[in-house]
Order: C-alpha cells, then structure tokens, then sequence
C-alpha cells in the first residue's frame, strides 16, 4: 500500500521542511477547497506551486471544488500525476475528460454518502478511484467504517470487469486504520494529521507499511 500525506495540516510557516520531512512518501495529496463545495478554503494554485518547487515527488491533486472544470487547467503542473474530481461537483464527466486531455492521470472520487453504484458505469475510464472516508472539508476527522465496504466494492468490479483504476482513501487513516483499509484492498492511503502532528514522518510511514503488511499475513 502507498502513503500519500495530505499535507493540509503541515505546518505552512515551515513548508519546505515540512515536505523534506517527508522524503519517502509516494505521492504527496494536495487538498484544494474553495468554501463552496466543502465548508472550508485550503489553498490554491500558488501554494500547489511552490510545494511542487520544493518536492521531488508526484503531486495528486484532490480538488473539492464546485466547479472542476474552471480549475483543471491551473494544477495540470509538470509534477501533478493524478487530478481527482468528486462526482457530486458540476460538470464532473466535462472536467475528467479535460484531466485527460490535458495528459494527467483521472481520479474520480465520492462523498461518503455517495454510493459506490452510482459511478459504476464511469469505472473503465478513471485511472484512480477515492473513497472519502470522512465528510470533505477538515482534516483530524474520525474515519467512517462504512467506507471499507465501498472499497471491497470497488475490489470486486474491478477484478470482475478487468478494470484498471487504483484505489485511494482519504480521512481518518492512523495505525489502527491503516491495516483495515490495506486488508480491504486499498492501494493508497492518503494520511494527514496522524503523520504530521508526529516527528519522524519518513519512520512514521514505513510503520504503517510495515503494520499494514503485518495484517495482511
Ligand atoms: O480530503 C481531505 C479532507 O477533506 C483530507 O485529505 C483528509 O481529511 C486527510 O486528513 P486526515 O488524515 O487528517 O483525515
Ligand atoms: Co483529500
């Protein structure tokens, strides 16, 4: 399972430490909310820069946004691998095939409200399906256990159609969670609060690695 921080809860006075403190993640996610669609604004375009500047790594862009399709342009960066889109945002079909267009990989992702039936039909095309496992908007929020369903779901029809597509969750990931999430098939765990508020990030990671492969045995 790759780790993928979430650094909305870095510590921005200090971001270019912040994000050589964790130089083994495998991704790095990049919470955008405009205030509308989540009750809650991050950053934007600016900030994904200059954290692009100072990182090595792939950038997978979450974007909690009304409306996608005005932004996509913006964060299709040199570093950017992945632009997710909720399917509960306007024209989210127009702003997955503009992901394409623009050569990033497409990420569809659903509110934990959301049923996992209701994009099924949209699975063959994305590269990278997210399961919110907490309501989108703040980070520290407790996970929702209904969330390991959904990505059993998304387990089965992959294997069943032969799709392709990755599995992440977002929210609510520590080292209790992490092995159930690894367990039930998740590909990619996006971490936040958990890894930051602790010292040893890069150590921190390959903890929850190492347990998630623990319980897999
Ligand atoms: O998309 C998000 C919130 O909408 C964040 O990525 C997520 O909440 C990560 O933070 P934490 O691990 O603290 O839950
Ligand atoms: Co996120």
């Amino acid at each position: 399972m790759k780790i993928a921080p979430s650094v909305l809860t870095a510590d921005f006075t200090n971001l270019k430490n912040e994000i050589d403190s964790i130089s083994d993640a495998d991704l790095i996610h990049i919470d955008i909310m405009d205030g509308n669609f989540v009750p809650n604004i991050s950053f934007g375009p600016a900030i994904t820069k200059q954290i692009s500047k100072v990182s090595n790594k792939n950038l997978d862009v979450h974007l909690m946004v009304l409306d996608p399709l005005n932004w996509i342009d913006e964060f299709s960066l040199e570093n950017v691998e992945y632009i997710t889109v909720h399917f509960e945002s306007n024209n989210f079909l127009e702003a997955l095939t503009k992901i394409r267009k623009n050569g990033k990989k497409v990420g569809l992702t659903i509110k934990p409200e959301t049923s996992v039936s209701l994009i099924s039909k949209y699975l063959k095309d994305v590269d990278l399906v997210l399961i919110m496992s907490v309501k989108p908007g703040f980070g520290g929020q407790k996970f929702i256990p209904e969330s390991l369903n959904k990505v059993k779901e998304l387990v089965d029809l992959r294997e069943k159609n032969n799709y392709k597509y990755v599995i992440e969750i977002d929210g609510g990931i520590n080292g209790e969670t992490a092995p159930l999430v690894k367990k039930a098939g998740v590909d990619i765990a996006v971490v936040g609060s958990y890894l930051f508020n602790k010292k040893e990030r890069n150590k921190e990671m390959e903890k929850l690695r190492w347990k998630s492969l623990f319980f897999q045995i």
